[in-house]
């Protein structure tokens, strides 16, 4: 149980993230991706029928998401404990969408609500106000949709469709502006044709994870071009998905057996995958770790001492603090390069991670596209978590190994894990899920 302290901006919950007292050796069962079933969900509410969504995650973001395509017409109910989601297209209407923090819903849902009838409010926390969302609006604009502001809130003014065509982004800061674009183009009047033209785009995995699944919906994506993607105006089926386990909540878990010197075996780990957190693998091993999998389930062991990385995470930005938690306990020092994107995700990541490593004595260095790390003895002290699922997932790698660290609201984990604590305490106890 979490206890309070008094912070800056009032009472802050404190949770005294557990120490492992021997290397953890425990098998944990994830739950569904966030990327996959966000994107599931909004081309079940496009298609042409009903859709069942199986394996779905059920959290903040998956839930805003939820309540974003109700609220645009869709109907979706639930069964087996809100992981089987049965989704059934309606009329496309005005509406209100809340998006929390979640980039996904940000993103993702103006295209959808430009082809509504009528106009749609969207807003979200203080925090989702800072986070870039003028590429996607300026974009949706230039393809014909009628918009009132360019960050958090705007609204969306339908008119029952949207021309579409060409249009050329700086998708440099985020590839969900692509994505976003991407998944509801099959249904604007001429599709879309996004052309990239700036610094390289980050995240590529997850622009790979949209094409694929709107190619698994029947909708024609061209590809052939470098930094361009065609989507070609026509029907989205509907079809069932089954949603991967989340492999980038997977991380913490498996960065436990690393800084522990322990074992951890995570089941249903997919063979092939575009998901950012299957990168882990490597990563990992890299520094030390030995990595294996074996009939769908993946076990990492961790060494007696961690070694460094040098590693340019562009495409993997997602994993950064977990990567930057097992860095700062490594034994030589470690560079993270090509994440300047990360200044945009849920908090300053960058300024966060140097922040808080660098208040339990660690020593960091934020760089121009990232952060080093070298070695140096940490202490115990309070994590700040600045509303960041990844930043408290990030401080409870550190306490397994550091005496008297409490992270601060380690409740943000809902974001993408609720029940987060309970999953570590289990892990903890030698539990196999
Ligand atoms: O499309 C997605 O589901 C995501 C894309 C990535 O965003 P960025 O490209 O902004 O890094 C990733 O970091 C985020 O957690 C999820
Ligand atoms: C960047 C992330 O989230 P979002 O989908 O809100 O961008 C993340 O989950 O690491």
């Amino acid at each position: 149980m979490p206890g309070w302290s008094m912070g800056e901006d009032g009472w802050v919950s404190l949770w005294k993230a557990p120490r492992a007292v021997s290397p953890v050796d425990a098998s944990v069962t994830l739950p569904g991706s966030k990327s996959i079933t966000n994107r599931a969900l909004v081309l079940a509410a496009l298609a042409v029928g009903p859709s069942t969504v199986t394996g779905a995650l059920r959290s903040r973001d998956t839930d805003l998401m939820i309540g974003a395509l109700r609220s645009l017409g869709a109907t979706i109910t639930d069964r087996d404990r809100g992981t089987t989601l049965d989704v059934t297209p309606g009329p496309l209407r005005a509406g209100s969408v809340e998006c929390g923090l979640a980039g996904t819903v940000m993103r993702f849902v103006p295209p959808v609500a430009a082809l509504a009838e009528g106009d749609v409010r969207f807003d979200g926390d203080e925090q989702a106000r800072s986070r870039p969302m003028g590429t996607v609006l300026g974009a949706l604009r230039a393809l014909g949709a009628d918009i009132d502001g360019d960050t958090l809130p705007f609204t969306v003014h339908g008119h029952a469709g949207v021309r579409g065509g060409s249009v050329t982004i700086d998708a440099s800061g985020s590839s969900q502006f692509v994505s976003g674009l991407l998944l509801s183009a099959a249904r604007f009047d001429e599709g879309v044709t996004v052309h990239h033209d700036g610094k390289p785009v980050p995240s590529t995995p997850h622009i790979d994870m949209t094409v694929d699944m709107l190619r698994d919906a029947g909708v024609h994506v061209d590809t052939s071009e470098p930094n361009t993607w065609r989507v070609h105006p026509g029907p989205i089926t509907a079809h069932d998905v089954v949603v991967e386990p989340d492999l980038s909540n997977a991380t913490p878990f498996l960065a436990a057996a690393a800084v522990t010197g322990g074992t951890v075996s995570v089941p249903h780990w997919p063979e092939k995958t575009t998901q950012a957190g299957d990168a882990i693998r490597d990563i990992l091993e890299r520094m030390g770790a030995t990595v294996s999998l074996a009939d769908g389930t993946l076990t990492v062991s961790g060494p007696a001492a961690l070694t460094g990385i040098d590693i340019d995470l562009h495409d993997v930005g997602e994993l950064a603090p977990t990567v930057a938690a097992t860095a700062a306990l490594a034994s030589t020092p470690s560079r993270l390069r090509g994440i300047a994107h990360l200044r945009g995700h849920e908090t300053d990541r960058l300024a966060a991670l140097s922040a808080e490593i660098g208040r339990l004595g660690g020593v960091v260095r934020e760089t121009e596209d990232g952060l080093e790390i070298d070695p140096a003895p940490l202490r115990g002290g309070v994590w700040h978590s600045y509303a960041d699922h990844r930043m408290a997932t990030a401080g409870a790698i550190l306490g397994l190994v550091v005496d008297g660290i409490e992270v601060e609201d380690i409740g943000t984990t809902a974001k993408t894990l609720p029940g987060f604590e309970d999953l570590w305490a289990a892990m903890l106890t030698g539990a196999r899920s």
